[in-house]
């Protein structure tokens, strides 16, 4: 099978795109196709693979599969470079338009013109901080704010939010000494995350600026994490480190990602999105 593909980034945090507004790919073959096309060695290389279809109830839809064929709720990045895909194709009309999400809808607006968009900036939707809906095991319903959590002897204090996909941060003194090999591997299956969990080590430099480092469910290290971002913003603000309505720069291995916790409750994220690779997959789905 020949299967047409646009290679794109958000800060090095990379995918594998397909038009599903062209051609079709039956359900049961989406899994293997993000585990072959994501392999650097034997396919085309990335941290997984998106679909881009059509919407009854948006003006286009994304669906995100992980390294491992794992399929995720929402993928900051990956929405930036759909947004940017949809513009560039004339998929969509305006420079604002919807995307579908397995976490919901988000609104997106792009800078720059058909030829090279710039800049987006999206509207995430409000961060989830109940317990149980993030979700994590609990005896209530609470936000988990600070919480001890102890992995492997190591005692953190963990502060858990979902932005449609679970994210554990920790905050630490020194980003360049943080447990991030060591733990990443662990604290994304811990049972106490009864769907996996995203892990994310933080460290702040000022209110308006944070250092930031990803262990992907699903993809392990990655350069950077859009909803991982927001979500550490939001767990920023409230371990009292930043203040709600102030932008932040995060500082991601990839670039950087400007975040904002808005007063009515939204995140809203600004960042680039790249165009690396346009061709064809020759793949073969029995290996
Ligand atoms: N890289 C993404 C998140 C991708 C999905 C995640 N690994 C999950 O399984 O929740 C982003 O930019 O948000």
């Amino acid at each position: 099978m020949r299967i047409p593909f646009t290679k794109m980034h958000g800060l090095g945090n990379s995918y594998i795109f397909l038009n599903l507004f062209d051609f079709n790919i039956e359900e049961e073959y989406l899994s293997q196709l993000a585990i072959d096309v994501a392999n650097k060695d034997t396919g085309i290389g990335s941290d997984g693979l998106i679909l881009i279809h059509p919407s009854n109830q948006a003006d286009a839809g994304m669906r995100i599969f992980n390294k491992d064929g794992s399929e995720g709720k929402n993928c900051g990045n990956g929405i930036r470079c759909v947004a940017k895909y949809v513009y560039e194709n004339n998929i969509v009309e305006h420079n604002t338009f919807s995307i579908e999400t397995k976490a919901g809808i988000v609104t997106a607006q792009v800078g720059g013109d058909r030829n090279q968009v710039d800049e987006v900036t999206v509207d995430m939707g409000k961060p989830i901080l109940n317990r149980h809906l993030i979700p994590m095991e609990g005896d209530d319903a609470v936000q988990v704010v600070s919480e001890p959590f102890l992995v492997s002897h190591h005692p953190l204090d963990l502060t858990a939010v979902s932005m449609g996909n679970p994210h554990a941060i920790f905050f630490v003194e020194d980003i360049e000494n943080a447990p991030l090999m060591e733990l990443g591997p662990s604290i994304t299956v811990d049972t106490r995350f009864p769907e996996g969990v995203n892990v994310e080590f933080v460290e702040i430099i000022s209110d308006k600026e944070i250092n930031f480092r990803v262990w992907e469910r699903g993809s392990g290290i990655t350069q950077a994490c859009g909803t991982g971002a927001c979500a550490a913003v939001v767990a920023s603000i409230l371990n009292g480190y930043s203040t709600e309505g102030q932008e932040v720069c995060v500082h991601l291995s990839g670039g950087d990602l400007f975040i904002k916790w808005a007063e009515d409750g939204r995140v809203w994220m600004r960042g680039n999105a790249e165009t690396t690779v346009v061709g064809e997959y020759i793949w073969s789905s029995n290996g």
